[in-house]
């Protein structure tokens, strides 16, 4: 049995759904289809979710949001007119987003969560309704009635352990179920989104739940790459790669697939496919436990802007207790999280994601640690891109950080960081933003345009 996840550029029009159609019928062990809410169909598009976000500020800020509300309800008339479906089903669309956007105002993000999600929820239903025209027996499953409980994190949720052996008896189910992907509900029944292109993690969390075979991720690409195709051209496709590759290589950029969304495949040991709609007889790329190593160290380059760092130094460093430590709470108590640590002896600077911060901040952390750290020096760097250099490969290859070294050297790039992860999958560079896209293209011709599989 398998579970399978279409994203939102799979499900932008009625043509593709046409395709999604196709898909899911040639193939008997297909029982679960995980749908993401309409996503672009073309460069300029707006995804539905991107509106509703935008639709639901909007009510919060009392202004208008007619238009918005107008755009949103268009995109489901568009695709269930392409589809010749009743118009009902639009009429049942526009009164659930109503009533959404008439619901409490009184927590607000909980608010935004629940127009959100309706994405997601009322394209399920009209999926379910174009399956069942083409006399398929299918059935859309509420998530709350389906069993998936989540954590009350508004824009955050975590799904909770016991939604597993819950959604084991959808097995029991007849015919095919339409799952909304991105949300769940708490116990209390409120609905809650996981992050942004949380639809993945949907897909795996019932792959697990449901003990399936195998879970297909089908989106718009033939295969992941080994590097992001927008920086290297036709980059090399990735056959095989592990859990643990794809992990850090969807934390560090490659968007291709929620780097949450493999933990719960993961731990039941279900392997992923990503598979392209637009091109279903594609391989794609599978995503296992364990690979042949049989492409070198490396396996893939991600990377991604946005990050910058708090240098702090300090003499002695190494020998005061609890440095670290006073240092990181003090970030805690600003609300901010970090993403590394690299460290020396007398240094230490602390990663973290630049959309956390502003100007006044930066001027009251740098105060405070020098007050209550005694630091001799701290300085923040701003507009950092991280590059993440991962393969299982690494584990047993010498100098790998060296060539690494000497590719960017060669391209100009000046290395303002390195991490190596404790893993010893992963290698970290940070580097300007402006040298990423060099640096990027110097690591792929040093470790895989040259390497013949
Ligand atoms: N290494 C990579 N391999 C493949 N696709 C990548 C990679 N890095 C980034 N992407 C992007 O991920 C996109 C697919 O993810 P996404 O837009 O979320 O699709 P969906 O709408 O199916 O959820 C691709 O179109 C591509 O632009
Ligand atoms: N529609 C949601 C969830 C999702 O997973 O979408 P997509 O499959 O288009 O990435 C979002 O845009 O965040």
């Amino acid at each position: 049995m398998k579970v399978v996840k279409f994203g939102g550029s799979s499900l932008a029009s009625g043509n593709q759904i046409e395709k999604v159609f196709q898909i899911v019928m040639s193939d008997p062990a297909r029982k679960v289809v995980v749908v993401s809410a309409p996503g672009k169909r073309f460069a300029e598009d707006q995804k539905v979710t991107d509106l509703l976000i935008e639709c639901a500020e909007r009510c919060l800020s009392n202004l208008d949001s007619q238009e918005i509300v107008a755009a949103v309800i268009k995109r489901y008339a568009t695709i269930a007119e392409e589809l010749q479906l009743p118009s009902e089903i639009v009429s049942e669309i526009q009164a659930d987003l109503e009533a959404r956007l008439n619901g409490d105002r009184c927590k607000p993000e909980r608010f935004i969560d629940s127009v959100k999600a309706s994405g997601e929820d009322n394209h399920a239903k009209l999926v379910a309704a174009y399956f069942q025209e083409q006399g398929v027996e299918a059935t859309y499953v509420n998530p709350g009635e389906g069993g998936l409980l989540v954590s009350a994190e508004p824009g955050n949720a975590q799904v909770l352990p016991e939604s597993y052996e819950r959604l084991y008896s959808l097995r029991d189910r007849s015919g095919l179920l339409i799952f909304p992907g991105f949300f769940g509900y708490s116990k209390e029944g409120e609905v809650f989104t996981f992050s942004r292109s949380g639809s993945d993690i949907t897909g795996s969390i019932l792959a697990n739940g449901l003990k399936a075979d195998l879970y297909e991720n089908f989106t718009d690409v033939d295969a992941v790459y080994s590097v992001n195709p927008y920086i290297v051209k036709r980059p090399k496709e990735i056959k095989e790669l592990t859990y643990r590759e794809m992990r850090e290589l969807s934390y560090a950029g490659f968007t291709v697939l929620h780097d949450e969304a493999l933990v719960p495949a993961f731990r039941a040991g279900i392997p992923v496919q990503i598979k392209n709609t637009n091109n279903p007889l594609a391989p794609g790329t599978r995503i296992v436990n364990e690979r042949d190593n049989t492409n070198g160290p490396v396996i893939g380059i991600a990377s991604d802007q946005g990050f910058c760092s708090i240098y702090v130094s300090k003499y002695l460093m190494n020998r005061e207790i609890g440095f670290g430590r006073k240092l990181l709470s003090i970030l805690e108590e600003f609300g901010l999280s970090y993403e590394h640590t690299p460290s020396g002896i007398d240094d230490i600077s602390i990663i973290l994601r630049e959309n956390q911060f502003e100007a006044e901040l930066e001027e009251e952390i740098t105060k405070r640690i020098i007050a209550e750290l005694h630091a001799d020096e701290v300085k923040f760097e701003h507009s950092l891109a991280l590059i993440m250099v991962v393969g299982e490969g690494m584990r047993h290859n010498v100098g790998t950080m060296a060539k690494a070294s000497k590719a960017l050297a060669g391209a100009s790039v000046n290395i303002e960081m390195i991490n190596q992860g404790s893993s010893e999958v992963s290698m970290m560079f940070g580097v300007k933003e402006v040298d990423e896209k060099r640096a990027v293209q110097a690591l792929y011709d040093e470790f895989i345009a040259s390497v013949t599989v």
